[in-house]
């Protein structure tokens, strides 16, 4: 029996369902595999948009790098398969849909339900930092829901991002941790601060340096300048965990290990993810 990674594809190996994302993540599809009746996302990337913004190479070097990663926080890229004019990737579908939605939806999330998350996105990156793989663009909308409501890291390659330079220039700064803003060079440290931003925005509802203009963000990330609003409904013990991730000195942000054995995750995050 040939699993889904090893055989050769075609598009009509599948019955495309319905479009997700609503073209948010470029032209991806829900599909199902006709034999296997396996239910997976389809992404359709034009040759002529890969050629034009000089990514092939890119695209290459990732699939292959992804086809490797096996995690339940990790979305899988189960393989690809290419025509005359597209290529497509053929990626797990995550049922429960996009996290930044459900976050728009509750507004903010409680201590349980952010622990969770962040405890499991914490494992994912200890995972990728262990195959040496760095910078995953975690911010909520970067973040799918599997079919537990488990957390997963889906939006891989910032090359998505250069697909439409537009979305890079206008994109969100919030995410990015000082030595990125002033653009010096990064290592695993930037998805501790990450990790810390998204966790701020999970339990508040906004990210922490939010502010009108592009500049006043810019300062605020540098200056770390943070501030947690009056919030009866967030612990001390999570704005410590906070405080030890949004950190200057990226030497000195708590070690992704460390934050699982940090109070806060140990009393509030589901140990199964
Ligand atoms: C592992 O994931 C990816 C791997 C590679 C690429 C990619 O495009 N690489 C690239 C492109 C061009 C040049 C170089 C590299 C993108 C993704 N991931 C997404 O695009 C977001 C989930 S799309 C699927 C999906 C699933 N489950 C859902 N549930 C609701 C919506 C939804 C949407």
């Amino acid at each position: 029996k040939v699993s889904i990674e090893e055989k050769r594809w075609t598009l009509n190996d599948f019955e495309i369902r319905k479009p997700l994302g609503r073209g948010k993540f470029g032209h991806v599809y829900l599909a199902r595999e006709k034999k296997s009746n396996h239910i997976v996302a389809i992404k359709v990337l034009f040759k002529s948009q890969l050629k034009q913004s000089q990514v092939e190479h890119q695209l290459r070097r990732e699939v292959e790098i992804q086809s490797h990663l096996r995690h339940p926080n990790i979305l899988r890229l189960y393989g690809y398969f290419y025509d005359q004019t597209r290529v497509y990737l053929i990626l797990e579908y995550a049922n429960k849909g996009e996290l930044y939605k459900e976050l728009q939806k509750c507004k903010y999330f409680s201590e349980r339900r952010a622990a969770t998350y962040i405890a499991s996105l914490a494992r994912a990156l200890i995972y990728l930092h262990g195959k040496h793989v760095i910078h995953r663009d975690i911010k909520p909308e970067n973040l799918l829901l599997g079919v537990q409501g488990e957390v997963k890291i889906a939006d891989f390659g910032w090359s998505v991002h250069t697909f439409n330079r537009r979305r890079t220039m206008c994109g969100t700064l919030d995410y990015l941790p000082p030595e990125m803003v002033e653009s010096v060079e990064h290592d695993a440290s930037v998805d501790i601060w990450s990790l810390g931003v998204l966790c701020f925005e999970f339990l508040y509802g906004v990210p922490p340096f939010e502010a009108k203009e592009h500049s006043d963000t810019y300062r605020r990330i540098v200056e770390v300048d943070l501030k947690f609003p009056p919030k009866p409904t967030v612990s001390s013990s999570a704005k410590d965990l906070i405080s030890q991730m949004l950190v200057k000195e990226s030497s000195q942000r708590l070690p992704l290990i460390k934050l699982l054995e940090h109070p806060w995750i140990i009393q509030n995050a589901d140990p199964s993810g």
